[in-house]
């Protein structure tokens, strides 16, 4: 059995995780964290606030971590400190914060997925290829849509869909837009567009377009519910206990050969 932490348990997704890893049959909940930790004994959930306290009794070896990036640094600093693996789904990311994370990824391996979804990775390394064979002839544009709850925009998942797409079609950061207003004029044919939707309770769905002249390819994915996020984090804490240190990702995970 895989003794594993989970961070922001009375969260969406960690509730879905919670949920996942007590039905699995090799993974064991030994700790969690919350910011309410009076909540903990209603989950039946042992566990505290802080990540670094819970890791110095639990004996984990991996940290499930679905929090905020923010948190997610703290989080991994406590890891690499203790020697334990992690899988963090966190999103809102700068290239600062990300830096963080690569340097605590020199002791522990650490998988880092702004989307664990089998799906949405495969849709991913798709909408690269895609990108690839139609070539310069199509406008392209990624459009997600998210609850009203979610903090950060665009999303992770967005961010790496136009990040592949840039790389696959040559084109640098400069080259994405994420928002346009006002007299914007033509579209500079380097362009690609992110754009966000938020309301209600949407999961979360993510589409790319690639305008044409007289047609338009439409490649979209829409989760229906948190469940395809939670196993894919519990494939990736298989997969990474136990690993060499480093940063990993989904493709990492999935065996993908590293084109996108
Ligand atoms: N990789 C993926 O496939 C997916 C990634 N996500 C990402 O996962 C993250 C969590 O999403 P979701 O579960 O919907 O969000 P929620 O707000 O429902 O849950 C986040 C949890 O983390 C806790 N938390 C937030 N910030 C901190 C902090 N600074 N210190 C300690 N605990 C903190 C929250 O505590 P409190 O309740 O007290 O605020 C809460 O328990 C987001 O970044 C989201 O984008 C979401 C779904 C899928
Ligand atoms: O916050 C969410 O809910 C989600 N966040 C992830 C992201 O930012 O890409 C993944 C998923 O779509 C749900």
């Amino acid at each position: 059995m895989i003794r594993t932490v989970i961070t922001g348990v009375t969260g969406r997704m960690g509730g879905t995780l919670l949920r996942l890893v007590r039905e699995s049959r090799d993974l064991e909940l030994v700790g969690a964290t919350s910011r309410q930790p009076t909540r903990l004994e209603t989950l039946g959930v042992s566990g505290g606030e802080d990540l670094g306290r819970v890791l110095d009794t639990a004996r984990a070896q991996v940290v499930i971590d679905f929090t905020s990036a923010e948190a997610s640094v703290v989080h991994a600093r406590q890891c690499a400190e203790r020697g334990v693996a992690m899988v963090i789904g966190s999103t809102g990311f700068t290239p600062e914060t990300r830096a963080e994370v690569a340097s605590s990824a020199k002791s522990i391996p650490v998988v880092l997925a702004p989307n664990t979804s089998v799906g949405v990775n495969v849709v991913i390394r798709m909408a690269a290829e895609l990108a690839r064979v139609l070539g310069e002839g199509y406008d392209v544009e990624v459009l997600e849509a998210h609850h009203r709850m979610k903090k950060d925009a665009p999303s992770g998942t967005a961010l790496k869909l136009a990040e592949v797409l840039a790389s696959a079609l040559g084109r640098s950061q400069e080259d994405l837009t994420f928002a346009r207003h006002g007299q914007i004029g033509a579209r500079p044919k380097q362009e690609i567009g992110v754009q966000t939707l938020r309301g209600g309770d949407v999961v979360g769905e993510h589409t790319v377009y690639y305008f044409g002249e007289g047609e338009r390819i439409e490649l979209t994915h829409r989760a229906t519910n948190r469940d395809q996020f939670g196993l894919g984090a519990l494939r990736a804490a298989r997969w990474v206990t136990g690993r060499s240190p480093g940063l990993y990702d989904m493709a990492d995970v999935l065996g993908f050969q590293r084109s996108s």
